[in-house]
């Protein structure tokens, strides 16, 4: 269930329980639907995201709520089917309107004659209301009970459903529209374009629907193009501006045969029949199209189609495909090819072997390189479908559209050059044996729920095909993003991750298992053919001190680069530039500065007489406790008291190298020679 709300405010419980009803058809549970009566709400607080008010409640609704800045009015329309009725009733009728309230009778009424019942003499009629003549019939939406017992005749339309404008407006408030676009044109376009044909006849066309209706169908990713009995175009999106590289405006009105060949919508008109995911060549692309007639009491009006562009897709495949083929469909990793010996590795090792024996899905969390492909991999390897195949796909290296064909995939033609039979997804593909999907927290939401189908139903349909495949797959997901978080976002269906994430397994990052880090150097090492490599203590301890965000892959990637660059003997300086980094390294440990100050020392002890170097550092640190200055000519005037041979001149190179190494900071002029705190540190260790 996602953290949105909606609140649904009405005066009665059977319109609060219709709304409800069909706002969640729509919504699904992306969206919490929570209904209350007016009267009820009483000193209840409500926190949702959105009110929905029946319109009847404007004015009111301030008084039982507060702190709620969205709130819409939900304009009702009539359920279409029940309108057939009244256009059958003889011109001039008198009929009573019955509805709850006032306000509700007249918006009826002015909605009945909106859409062309305006034969009939509609009387309003409400619970406060007199009658003061007789009338055999009434007309109500879903409210017989206020219909006088004088009445003979009712006619029930049935409560009003919410407009297609109100259900947008919500969408849109809810940030949902793009999701949902697709589903409410399919809901709603065959009966809004059947009561506009059937009421206003052929005279007036697709300006009868109204904006938002166009607006919706804009937003539908495919193309739509819808036509009347006269194979006339009335419906023309954007998208199918798009793929037929023609303006709307060009478009309808048009017989469709004139403006786009080989569509064979207008046949449909005559056949009735429905054709679902044909692939067709339609101006030289590939598109996949469905076909299906709108009838009205069994007659066809129209016919309606969409159409989708693969040919974009079969470009992008035929890299994808190059590359799956590199990749082969076989785990090469086993669980014994994971270098390390830490706890927190070998409990990992340990949990996911566990795992292995079921059949459930597992989710694998980590930061990035942790070696998540390289359990998922073990995993299978251990489980019983080890003979079988394992296929591993990025969801986060590919288009929407071509994941969604990698995952699924094509029918028979769907791309030149594809085989005969069409193209399985890996899903297909993995059948009997384990299907890795890697960064599954990228999938875009559209696809989500197809996924979601495919692992609950435990069957796949190719794009472009009719017949439902069954599967035997074992799914291993991973990801190194909050799945919880994106759950929380509504960025990840809900579902889904409760259907994932059965088995968790978390894998370590590298620097919460440091004692890993020297088999893994040695083990990359020899990979790399540099098992020869000697690392100055100050190397080790900088690699184990650094905090590795990219963990093994980043160390992988590391020694392979110093396998290149190095002969023989690795030092600090050798190491990539942001080792040196502050903020990646973490806190120095004791063993840190021991293994630094050692490396210092070596340093010096290669350059000559290390009591140089401590002579100098020791007059720094005298001075700098006496708070004066020294000069070089001081300090070599010292040595020579302390038979130390040391020239000025000999003063200043050792004063450079002992800066190289920090230990020393050589001020401006008179400013002199200072001693750091790390020279002090050194002096105090080494003396
Ligand atoms: N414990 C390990 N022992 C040896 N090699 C390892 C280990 N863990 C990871 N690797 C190696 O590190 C690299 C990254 O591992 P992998 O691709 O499995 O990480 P990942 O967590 O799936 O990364 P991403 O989240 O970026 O997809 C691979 O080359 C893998 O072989």
């Amino acid at each position: 269930m996602s953290n949105k709300e909606l609140a649904v405010v009405t005066i009665s419980e059977a319109t609060n329980n219709l709304l409800k009803e069909q706002l969640k058809e729509i919504l699904q549970d992306r969206v919490k639907v929570k209904g209350y009566q007016i009267n009820e709400i009483g000193s209840n607080t409500i926190n949702s995201d959105l009110v929905l008010a029946t319109n009847s409640l404007q004015g009111e609704i301030d008084n039982y709520i507060t702190g709620v800045d969205d709130i819409i009015f939900a304009r009702r329309s009539l359920d279409f089917s029940s309108l057939e009725m009244l256009i059958k009733l003889p011109d001039g009728k008198e009929v009573l309107l019955v509805n709850n309230t006032e306000m509700a009778a007249y918006e009826t009424k002015s909605m009945l004659e909106k859409v062309g019942i305006d034969h009939i003499n509609l009387q309003p009629f409400y619970p406060e209301k007199k009658l003061n003549k007789e009338i055999d019939l009434a007309i109500t939406p879903g409210e017989k009970g206020y219909v006088p017992d004088t009445v003979e005749d009712i006619i029930d339309i049935g409560s009003r459903v919410l407009s297609l404008t109100t259900i947008i407006e919500a969408l849109i408030k809810l940030d949902l529209l793009d999701e949902k676009a697709d589903l409410l044109v399919t809901k709603h376009i065959k009966q809004l374009v059947k009561l506009s044909n059937r009421l206003y006849g052929n005279t007036k066309k697709v300006e009868r629907i109204n904006q938002m209706l166009e607006a919706v169908i804009n937003h539908v990713h495919d193309g739509v193009i819808y036509i009347n009995q006269q194979e006339e175009i009335e419906i023309f999106n954007q998208k199918a501006e798009e793929i037929f590289e023609m303006k709307a405006k060009e478009a309808v009105g048009a017989k469709v045969e004139e403006k786009i060949s080989n569509t064979k919508l207008n046949s449909i008109l005559k056949t009735e029949d429905k054709h679902l995911n044909d692939l067709q060549d339609i101006v030289e692309k590939k598109i996949v199209t469905s076909r299906v007639p709108v009838k009205l009491d069994n007659e066809v009006i129209g016919a309606l189609a969409t159409f989708k562009d693969v040919t974009e897709v079969k470009k992008l495949e035929k890299n994808l495909r190059r590359k799956l083929k590199d990749k082969g469909h076989i785990a090469k990793y086993e669980f014994s090819n994971i270098v390390g010996n830490s706890t927190q590795i070998n409990q990992t090792i340990k949990k996911a072997k566990d795992l292995a024996e079921s059949e459930s899905t597992i989710l694998i969390q980590g930061e990035s390189g942790t070696g998540k492909e390289l359990f998922a991999q073990s995993i299978h390897n251990y489980s019983n479908r080890e003979k079988q195949p394992f296929v591993a796909v990025n969801c986060a290296a590919l288009p929407e559209n071509l994941l969604e064909s990698e995952l699924f995939g094509y029918e028979e033609g769907a791309f030149t050059g594809a085989k005969k039979g069409g193209r399985p997804g890996v899903f297909e593909q993995a059948h009997t044996g384990t299907i890795f999907l890697d960064e599954v927290g990228d999938i875009p939401l559209k696809i989500q729920t197809n996924l979601l189908r495919v692992l609950q139903e435990e069957e796949v349909m190719r794009i472009g095909g009719t017949k439902v495949i069954p599967i035997n797959i074992r799914v291993i997901a991973a990801t190194n993003k909050n799945l919880r978080k994106l759950v929380k976002e509504g960025k990840f269906r809900e579902d889904l991750y409760y259907r994932l994430s059965v088995l968790p397994l978390k894998v370590p990052a590298l620097r919460k298992r440091k004692e890993d880090i020297p088999l893994l150097i040695e083990f990359f090492l020899q990979k790399f053919n540099a098992g020869d490599l000697v690392f100055s203590e100050r190397v080790k301890s900088r690699l184990y001190n650094y905090n590795w965000p990219g963990n093994i892959r980043e160390l992988e990637n590391c020694i392979e680069y110093i396998s290149q660059t190095c002969n023989e003997r690795v030092e600090i300086g050798d190491l990539p530039s942001h080792f040196h980094d502050e903020d990646n390294i973490l806190r120095k440990s004791i063993e840190d500065i021991d293994c630094e100050i050692e490396d210092i020392k070596s340093e010096l002890e290669e350059l000559g007489d290390i009591k140089e170097y401590l002579f100098i550092l020791n007059e720094l640190h005298l001075a700098k406790q006496e708070g004066r200055n020294i000069g070089r000519r001081e300090i070599a005037k010292n040595a020579k008291i302390n038979n130390l041979h040391l020239s000025s001149h000999m003063v200043r190179s050792r004063l450079r190298k002992l800066e190289s190494c920090r230990l020393v900071n050589i001020g401006q002029g008179r400013q002199g020679t200072k001693i750091t705190e790390k020279g002090i540190e050194f002096l105090e260790r080494t003396t």
